[in-house]
């Protein structure tokens, strides 16, 4: 598989780069972020995968978490990929920020026309992680996934759903349990249809019920003013969930916080140590 250079730009010591390449799952240019740190440059270092929210593309993360520094220090390489296929131009994808473009949701879908590119699960869990894994200084077997809102929810699930990825788990605000909020069942609905018992494989709140986690802990920040709190992001379920599991779950409420990036680069050096402890 062939990936082009967009841009690389030297970060403490080490390499921002962006890339893209034509994805077989989503059929279409599909653009991504890698960090590298110092450390890259002697051997193959653990590698964290970042799952964005709705509206953005790969380069929030890269210009807003303020990650790369830390990254540096722990020598851990960081992942930023998209959120949805860009340029397939079906009828009404840019209709709405919650739904189509920059709203993928880490879904398979299987309605029409969604089915053929919106592939978002299969994208990461998959292609994107065996692209990463064969073409960057990384050490595949020493893997973590973490993400923000819509791509907490995505981090979750395919974390839970692929330990033997994915060593190491953690969330900004995210979406818990997406057959449960008005974001979720608006995608789950256009992307899967109507029949709510295809949407639970895609629920981190039933997977953890279902499955378990034997994982570290999972850590979770919240922020305390966050807008979309009691109405599409429900901890609270998280919590019930991982109590009825026995599964670790570390949820800090950040009082004053709301959703946005200046919330996540506060605690995003926690995250970072998190996972390189167990990594
Ligand atoms: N557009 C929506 C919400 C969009 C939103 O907050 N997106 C979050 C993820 S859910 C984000 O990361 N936005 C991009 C950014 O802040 O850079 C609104 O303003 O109500």
């Amino acid at each position: 598989m062939t990936m082009k250079t967009i841009s690389q730009n030297k970060s403490f010591g080490g390499t921002q780069g962006v890339y893209s390449h034509e994805s077989a799952e989503t059929g279409c240019t599909m653009r991504f972020g890698v960090y590298l740190p110092p450390a890259a440059g002697k051997g193959p270092v653990p590698v964290l995968f970042w799952l964005s929210g709705l509206t953005c593309t790969e380069e929030n993360f890269i210009v807003k978490a303020g990650a790369q520094r830390v990254a540096a220090e722990l020598g851990i390489a960081l992942v930023a990929p998209d959120t949805s296929p860009r340029g397939l131009d079906y009828p009404g994808d840019s209709d709405s920020y919650d739904f189509g473009v920059g709203a993928g949701f880490y879904v398979d879908a299987v309605k029409a026309p969604w089915s053929t590119g919106y592939r978002m699960y299969s994208y990461i869990a998959k292609e994107l992680f065996e692209l990463v894994a064969g073409g960057f200084s990384v050490e595949a077997s020493r893997a973590g996934i973490f993400g923000h809102s819509m791509g907490g929810h995505g981090a979750l699930t395919i974390g839970l759903k692929h330990p033997d990825r994915f060593k190491t788990i953690s969330a900004f605000a995210p979406i818990v349990s997406p057959t449960r909020c008005p974001w979720g069942e608006k995608a789950l609905a256009g992307y899967l249809g109507s029949d709510r018992n295809t949407w639970a494989d895609y629920d981190a709140t039933l997977l953890i019920k279902r499955h378990g986690w034997s994982g570290p802990e999972l850590l979770v920040d919240q922020g305390g003013d966050d807008q979309f709190l009691a109405s599409q992001l429900k901890p609270e379920l998280l919590v019930a969930a991982c109590a009825e599991a026995k599964v670790p779950l570390n949820l800090r409420m950040q009082p004053g916080y709301d959703h946005s990036y200046f919330f996540i680069s506060s605690f995003i050096e926690d995250h970072l140590r998190h996972h390189a402890a167990h990594l």
